[in-house]
């Protein structure tokens, strides 16, 4: 496994780094010092045909250069692994970086490069040297300390041969969960674990690929920035919402219907689609206890990011491997010297910080971070730093990221466990009520599919789940859900648990609906109630307000309102006034942020809607599926935000 790589300027200054696993500072450190400042020890040749490299401390660093950029590309991992593709992805990471940057590299001051983009294209890198070895030689090489040393033999093997499991191995690493995980039970059978929520037909047994499944659901183009973001809540029109007034109000949106259901939702006509195969291992696994747990947001999410990235770029990257064709060798003589410029072991003063800063706060901006949230984390690294003597070998651009990256993991890891699971077996053991989940948000984020995303997580774990329709003012709502409620039955015959709706129609007093369902399933033996509720507009303080009798009468366990990813700024004030809509005493106790699918990296609405309140995210919305439900990984989420 690759632990980091690093981009380093002949000034010291980190342009772009990915970190897999921590290596102490001091590996690099020695690098520059021994090979670059010192010249103590000499590097293996270029001429031989393999990469120099350096070892320290159980780890083999190798690198190359871009001489005429004063540039060098450092790989660390541990002795203990051999990686024989080391020497290509160094080879094409420096192509494309030179190719990408080199131009602007030349003219500006690399501190003021932005590179934003280039993470995209470095995992792209890792997952096509990773394809490679699936088709070749699978599975870690693990060499003994001994054989380690001699590297060139293997080498020979060929670019793909012994190539490691890839650095998501590390990346999302679930192993820090509080459930242990144990390894898919292979013995089990296929299961049709999730269907298309707007799907069209597909064979029946036939999985789709994710590429398929989104052309088939017909989900949105990815948003890439916020303007088109905007844009596509706007266009989002399909779906007009009643005039929210008394009992009886004109509707605005006749006979619309919700997207995935157009068939024959009013006739109660619509047939149960057909179903998706989709092993439960792609989207959750089983604990040692049984239960069956949501994935994180973990490479599916890569995935989906370079999908969308690769549409983009192809054309900018073809151009910049074609450009960086002739920029190999090396000349370590040349670029040593300028290592003595690092920054190291100063004491550091606001004025230092305050263009990184900036740049900083600029970076949070282009990620979705609302305005607020962006100054109060640089506030808050700045507090940090001040006055703070940096370590030898770094930089103020590094110091500053680290810094960072430690707020955003503050920020965004909950105080408390969300374990949804374990709430309910414990809720379940101590009353006989059920267990009671509802859902707010805005209009059109999202609310009923992930309500249903969690019903069909929730049957995974054999609950017995009653939807109750508290949504008694958009037209349409209530069949919506009742098509959810056919699919989710179908669905449970072969997963298990058991799911029924509970509906009174339109016009009625929502609150009032909410307690008889709960009343009801206490009656019925339904051991979980979930209560999908109107979208309301959170600035509309008298639709606001009936949110406060509906949190009195109904008096669910936990309470989620629905954002969507790509809300932008509006995310504050929604999250603010949700919150402080249930009266006193009473909060939200997490959001779901829905269609995460469609923001790539700007997943900063997370951020903003933690900061703004201080209550976690519980999962992720990443897209038009059953299973595509996640739990929230932070170390993921950080390393998007600073990718
Ligand atoms: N791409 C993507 N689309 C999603 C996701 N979650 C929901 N959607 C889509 O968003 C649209 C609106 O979803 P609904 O569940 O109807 O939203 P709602 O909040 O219940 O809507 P109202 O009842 O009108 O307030 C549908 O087309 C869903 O398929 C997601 O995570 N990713």
């Amino acid at each position: 496994m690759l632990d980091t790589f690093e981009i380093v300027t002949a000034s010291g200054i980190v342009l772009w780094s990915r970190t897999y696993v921590p290596v102490g500072a001091h590996v690099i450190n020695s690098l520059i010092r021994d090979v670059f400042i010192e010249e103590h020890t000499l590097p293996q040749s270029e001429d031989s045909g393999s990469k120099p490299t350096y070892k320290k401390d159980g780890y083999t660093v190798k690198w190359t250069q871009a001489k005429d950029l004063g540039l060098v590309f450092v790989a660390v991992y541990q002795s203990l692994v051999h990686l024989t593709w080391i020497d290509k992805l160094l080879d094409n990471v420096r192509a494309l970086f030179v190719g990408l940057y080199g131009e602007q590299l030349k003219t500006e001051l690399s501190s003021v490069v932005n590179c934003d983009r280039f993470g995209s294209y470095f995992d792209r890198q890792m997952q096509e040297l990773e394809g490679q070895s699936d088709s070749s030689a699978p599975g870690i090489k693990i060499t003994t300390p001994d054989s380690s040393i001699d590297n060139d033999s293997a080498e020979e093997s060929g670019p793909a041969a012994g190539l490691q499991k890839p650095p998501q191995r590390a990346l999302f690493d679930t192993s820090a969960d509080s459930t242990p995980v144990q390894t898919p039970d292979t013995s089990r059978p296929t299961t049709p674990a999730s269907r298309i929520l707007a799907g069209k037909a597909r064979p029946a047994g036939a999985r789709m690929s994710r590429r398929d499944r989104k052309k088939a659901s017909g989900s949105p183009a990815p948003a890439s920035s916020g303007d088109e973001a905007s844009a596509k809540r706007k266009g989002k029109s399909a779906k007009k919402n009643r005039t929210w007034g008394e009992l009886g109000a004109e509707e605005e949106d006749g006979d619309m219907v919700l997207d995935y259901s157009q068939s024959d939702i009013r006739g109660g006509a619509a047939e149960v689609e057909q179903l998706e195969e989709i092993h439960q291992d792609t989207w959750g696994r089983k604990t040692t206890r049984g239960e069956f747990v949501l994935k994180d947001l973990d490479e599916e999410m890569d995935a989906i990011i370079q999908e969308q990235n690769a549409k983009k770029d192809t054309a900018a990257a073809a151009a910049a491997t074609a450009a960086a064709g002739g920029i190999v060798g090396s000349s370590l003589g040349a670029i040593g010297g300028y290592f003595r410029n690092v920054v190291g072991g100063k004491t550091l003063t606001k004025e230092d910080l305050a263009k990184s800063l900036k740049a900083m706060e600029e970076h949070l901006l282009r990620k979705n971070v609302a305005r607020e949230a962006a100054v109060r984390l640089c506030e808050s690294v700045e507090r940090d730093l001040v006055g703070m003597k940096t370590p030898s070998f770094t930089t103020i651009e590094s110091t500053l990221r680290t810094s960072m990256e430690k707020a955003l993991t503050r920020i965004l890891t909950p105080t408390s466990s969300l374990d949804l699971l374990r709430e309910i077996s414990t809720i379940n053991s101590s009353r006989s009520r059920p267990y009671v989940l509802s859902i707010v948000g805005v209009n059109g984020v999202g609310k009923s599919t992930n309500l249903s995303k969690i019903a069909f997580f929730l049957l995974q774990n054999h609950h017995r789940v009653l939807i109750a329709a508290a949504d008694t003012f958009r037209s349409g709502a209530v069949e919506q859900l009742r098509v959810h409620v056919r699919n989710l039955q179908e669905l449970s015959k072969r997963e298990g648990g058991s799911v029924d709706l509970f509906e009174k129609g339109y016009g009625k007093d929502a609150a009032n609906i909410a307690a008889d369902a709960v009343v009801y399933a206490e009656k019925h033996h339904f051991n979980v109630v979930l209560i999908d509720t109107a979208g309301r507009r959170h600035n509309d303080q008298r639709l606001m307000s009936s949110l406060e009798k509906f949190g009195k009468l109904a008096n669910p366990d936990k309470i989620l309102m629905v954002g969507e990813a790509l809300v932008g700024t509006d995310s504050v004030a929604q999250a603010r006034n949700f919150n402080a809509s249930f009266g006193a005493g009473r909060k939200l106790d997490g959001f779901i942020i829905s269609k995460t699918d469609t923001v790539g990296d700007m997943v900063g609405t997370l951020v903003s809607m933690v900061h703004a309140t201080g209550i976690p995210v519980v999962f992720l919305g990443t897209g038009q599926h059953y299973s595509d439900l996640r739990n929230l990984n932070v170390g993921v989420i950080t390393r998007l935000l600073m990718s």
